[in-house]
């Protein structure tokens, strides 16, 4: 990264940088910031500008709030059926169990899953079926493998497949965006070229529909869409063509990379969010079954259909919503995000005397590491040094005691420490969405299925913990055994 990078563990220090307080958001990772430029040289970042930042905020909490997710579940759950099925059929073929099913690799099928999930739930990519679909998955998935690879764009290397990927995408993605991207440039004018008062008109439509819907929700009436609310509601796409825009954007290219950016910030987030909390349940036979004595009393209580109130609301599901939280407490999907500082940073001031005081100098990084956090977790950690894993986080020889979503149950044992998905001024706009699909696929597999890793012992086998887990070829195939 070529900058000093300091892991910080006290929160009184980590508030300012997190609150964009002498600090700025940053990922010092130059494949990353090249595949993200606009164009050769013109990097983009509404996360650091400070005007920009806030109206863009919006725009993605009002996509993903209530409405936006009513509307977006019934996409999220024809895509994860399309995979359930193959998987069902990857069983048959395979001789399994009558009416059972394989998932082959479930570390690739849950990558394959959650590009899907991105294409057409969180940005809504118009594409054509047929080849084309397929071909621009494929270039999706080697785009998003170029991100963190070494930066050297030499013939063949993941970085320059990727870059060559990226030039497809933004070829396809160009015409797809092009009808959304002329709406926004009216609007845009017709505001003023004002982003705060672009923002504030958008929002407020989809509001004004969004609410109706909403309430409709909170009734239980699972209605399509209806065309007025459609039209007004605010998308990601929005979201993301509009905050390029503010930032000066305004061309065909910008628009199809900006929706690259929303693919990113949800495919592989989302993959591994899946991937570790199934993998976390199959090796858990009491925690399916209370899943599934739990789905049976929603089924019974509030009928089969798995609805943005079912999934949204931790009153109706509060284990299901636990064993995520759980999942993402042991076995977060990230490592943290880290933080540029423009101004010394003083740590350490009022604990333990001048000894313990520190300055780290404006220009270095600063990183909360989400696993550390969540060990040093002043609720479930009592202080003992002398282990070196405590009991909350180790899964590999106190998996019961480890992997334990009653903790989240009360109040007395739920965790305080929880940044899987950030916190402060940039906590994820995404989350619900997140903990909706995720829910959505456990509850979809577990009501029909009982989770059996073909390794039982897959995880303490992976290739690679950090900075994502990534299991050993060839020992991560799931059985799905029918109920
Ligand atoms: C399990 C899945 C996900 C995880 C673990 C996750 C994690 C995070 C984290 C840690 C941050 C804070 C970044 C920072 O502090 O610099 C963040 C921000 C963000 N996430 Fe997510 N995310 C997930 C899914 C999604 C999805 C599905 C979307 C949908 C588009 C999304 C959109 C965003 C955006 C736009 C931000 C920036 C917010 C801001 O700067 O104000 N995320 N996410």
């Amino acid at each position: 990264m070529g900058v000093p990078l300091y892991v910080l563990t006290q929160p009184a220090d980590l508030r300012g940088p997190y609150r964009d307080q002498g600090a700025e958001p940053d990922v010092p990772f130059s494949s990353f910031r090249r595949l993200m430029e606009v164009a050769p040289g013109r990097p983009y970042d509404v996360q650091a500008d400070k005007a920009a930042h806030g109206p863009w905020r919006r725009m993605f909490l009002s996509a993903l709030g209530p409405a936006g997710l009513q509307a977006l579940l019934p996409r999220a759950q024809a895509v994860m059926q399309a995979h359930l099925a193959q998987w069902e059929a990857a069983g048959t073929a395979a001789g399994g169990r009558s009416g059972g099913g394989c998932i082959p690799s479930l570390f690739r099928q849950v990558r394959l899953l959650s590009v899907d999930l991105a294409i057409e739930v969180i940005a809504e990519v118009p594409l054509p079926p047929g080849v084309e679909r397929i071909a621009f998955r494929e270039q999706l998935l080697c785009f998003l493998d170029g991100l963190f690879g070494l930066p050297l764009a030499l013939p063949g290397s993941s970085v320059a497949r990727a870059l060559a990927a990226k030039e497809e995408l933004v070829a396809a993605l160009g015409p797809l965006v092009a009808a959304d991207r002329q709406r926004m440039a009216k609007r845009w004018r017709a505001a003023g070229s004002s982003y705060a008062a672009l923002v504030d008109t958008l929002t407020a439509a989809s509001a004004a529909v969004g609410g109706s819907a909403a309430a409709e929700a909170a009734a239980g009436v699972q209605a399509a869409e209806p065309s007025a609310a459609a039209a007004a509601r605010v998308t990601v796409r929005d979201a993301v063509i509009s905050g390029f825009m503010a930032l000066g954007f305004e061309s065909e290219r910008a628009a199809a990379v900006s929706v690259l950016h929303a693919v990113v910030a949800g495919a592989d987030t989302t993959r591994f969010a899946l991937f570790n909390t199934l993998a976390l349940v199959a090796m858990s036979a009491r925690v399916q079954e209370e899943i599934f004595a739990e789905q049976e009393r929603v089924v019974a209580e509030h009928g089969p259909e798995l609805s943005a109130r079912v999934l949204g609301s931790a009153a109706i599901t509060p284990y299901l919503d636990a064993v995520v939280r759980e999942a993402m407490r042991l076995l977060p999907a990230t490592p943290g995000n880290m933080r540029r500082l423009t101004a010394d940073l003083r740590v350490g001031a009022g604990r333990g005397g001048p000894a313990s005081e520190l300055v780290i100098p404006k220009g270095s990084m600063v990183w909360r590491f989400v696993p550390l956090m969540h060990c040093l977790d002043p609720v479930l950690w009592d202080g003992d040094t002398s282990v070196d894993v405590p009991a909350h986080m180790d899964w590999r020889s106190n998996f019961e005691g480890a992997f334990r979503p009653e903790r989240w149950l009360s109040e007395d044992t739920k965790p305080k420490y929880y940044y899987t998905f950030g916190s402060d001024n940039h906590l994820c706009v995404g989350q619900n969405l997140a903990y909706m699909e995720v829910k959505l696929l456990l509850a979809m597999l577990l009501r029909k299925y009982r989770l059996q890793l073909h390794t039982p012992d897959m995880l303490a086998r992976a290739s690679q913990m950090f900075p994502f887990v990534i299991p050993r070829r060839g020992t991560d195939r799931v059985l799905l055994e029918p109920r």
